[in-house]
């Protein structure tokens, strides 16, 4: 694939920038817009006019927002101005993209306010496409999602992987099965948590082959429960629950449960917020949902040992003070932080860890357990295909050079 890296900007280029800024209103972790700040400096700083586009929550669910909390930290830490233009399909939005002076940046509409973003509809990215004459893919977090703004723009507009989207993947590769075992000493282990399916469907499915133990938490062990006839009352089994109770048996079928860590003590909360600390051969009440679980000695003990360990997902419900199982997990890894990798949005700005982290978490699981991601597939495809000489840029100055703070 064709490396931004490698591309020297001229003035006037006309750039799609496809960011993956799915972070909290609150912003309580900025690393996945801090990571794409680099190249859209370096984009900026050579001329080039910048049509930026990102995701944010989903259509699905009605979580997608408007974004100009965004463009007020772009342009802060990017030291230059930053617009926000709330649509992305519209003759308006064209008419700005092609309107942008040399250096501009805009940050258009968040992709998922129209729900061909998620569906991948080719019509969707064919008119995002005319945001720009070229495409720079960041946004590591959805490099698992063919997707308008990304393998789909991929099929209109030539495309360069960003620095960021390279950056993430190799810093993964260690953490793959295999990889650089002769220096790492003990067994390892991978923590499974969240809501999203992805922690099963890939998680759980790939990581109980090469890892010593998996503790599920969140999503893949209420979902191994319900397979496994117990009573969780009316825990959360996310937005794919057919798909991961048949992985969920599959995988229960190859290993026996070996490998695989169940509580004994589970944490539920009843209809009026109380917990309760529950024996899990007891079963959960109907009314109640499993938030959190004890973590047995045993697994501790590895734990300890680890020499790698992954924690994709929170365990429990953590934002809402449920973490007795992230708190075992880490305080048993207190003593190696460099070999403890949090995978994820949510996993890495709700949990206090200090040790390396991948802005990708269903992302990061597929890379780590399958070798590569749509992305990476579709840039290869493009540069194969597409020939950027096609597309001349508009002859402009560039503008005086600044860099990000
Ligand atoms: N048992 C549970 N029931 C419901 N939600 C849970 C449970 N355990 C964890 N969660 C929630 O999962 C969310 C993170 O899920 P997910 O998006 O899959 O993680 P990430 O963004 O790190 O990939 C957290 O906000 C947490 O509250
Ligand atoms: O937050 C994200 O991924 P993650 O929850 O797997 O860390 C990405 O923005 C991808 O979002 P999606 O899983 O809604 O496609």
């Amino acid at each position: 694939m064709r490396l931004l890296a490698d591309h020297t900007p001229a003035p006037g280029e006309r750039w799609i920038y496809s960011a993956g800024f799915n972070a909290g209103p609150a912003l309580a972790d900025t690393g996945r817009i801090d990571v794409e700040l680099a190249d859209l400096a370096r984009l900026s700083d050579a001329g080039a006019r910048i049509a930026l586009l990102s995701h944010q929550g989903s259509a699905k669910d009605g979580t997608a927002r408007h974004l100009d909390h965004l463009a007020e930290y772009l342009t802060r830490r990017l030291g230059r101005p930053v617009r926000y233009l709330p649509e992305n399909t519209t003759a308006r939005a064209r008419a700005a993209a092609r309107e942008l002076s040399p250096g501009g940046i805009t940050l258009f509409g968040n992709t998922r306010l129209d729900p061909g973003e998620e569906r991948g509809d080719p019509e969707l990215a064919r008119t995002l496409a005319g945001l720009g004459d070229r495409v720079a893919i960041g946004g590591f977090s959805k490099a698992h999602r063919r997707h308008a703004s990304n393998t789909g723009l991929l099929d209109h507009l030539p495309g360069w992987a960003a620095a960021g989207l390279v950056g993430e993947a190799r810093a993964l590769d260690p953490w793959a099965a295999g990889a650089g075992s002769g220096s790492v000493d003990g067994p390892s282990v991978a923590v499974l948590g969240g809501v999203k399916p992805e922690k099963t469907l890939i998680g759980l499915r790939g990581l109980t082959r090469t890892h010593h133990l998996v503790i599920p938490g969140g999503v893949v062990l209420n979902t191994l429960l319900a397979v496994t006839g117990h009573r969780i009352g009316r825990s959360e089994l996310g937005s794919d629950p057919e798909g991961c109770a048949r992985v969920a048996r599959e995988v229960l079928a190859r290993t026996g449960g070996a490998g695989i860590h169940l509580p004994r003590v589970v944490v539920a909360a009843g209809p009026d917020g109380a917990l309760r600390h529950l024996p899990l051969d007891r079963g959960v009440p109907d009314d109640h949902a499993i938030v959190d679980f004890e973590v047995q000695p045993g697994a501790i003990e590895l734990l300890r040992r680890a020499g790698r360990v992954l924690v994709a997902g929170t365990p429990g419900r953590h934002a809402e003070g449920n973490r007795h199982a992230a708190a075992a997990v880490l305080a048993a890894r207190a003593h190696a932080p460099e070999g403890t990798l949090l995978l994820g949005g949510d996993t890495v700005a709700e949990l206090p860890w200090a040790g390396p982290r991948s802005t990708g978490g269903g992302s990061a699981l597929q890379y780590l357990v399958e070798g590569t991601c749509a992305v990476f597939e579709a840039l290869a495809a493009n540069a194969a295909r597409t020939d950027p000489t096609a597309h001349r840029p508009d002859p402009a100055p560039a503008p005086a050079r600044s860099r990000p703070r």
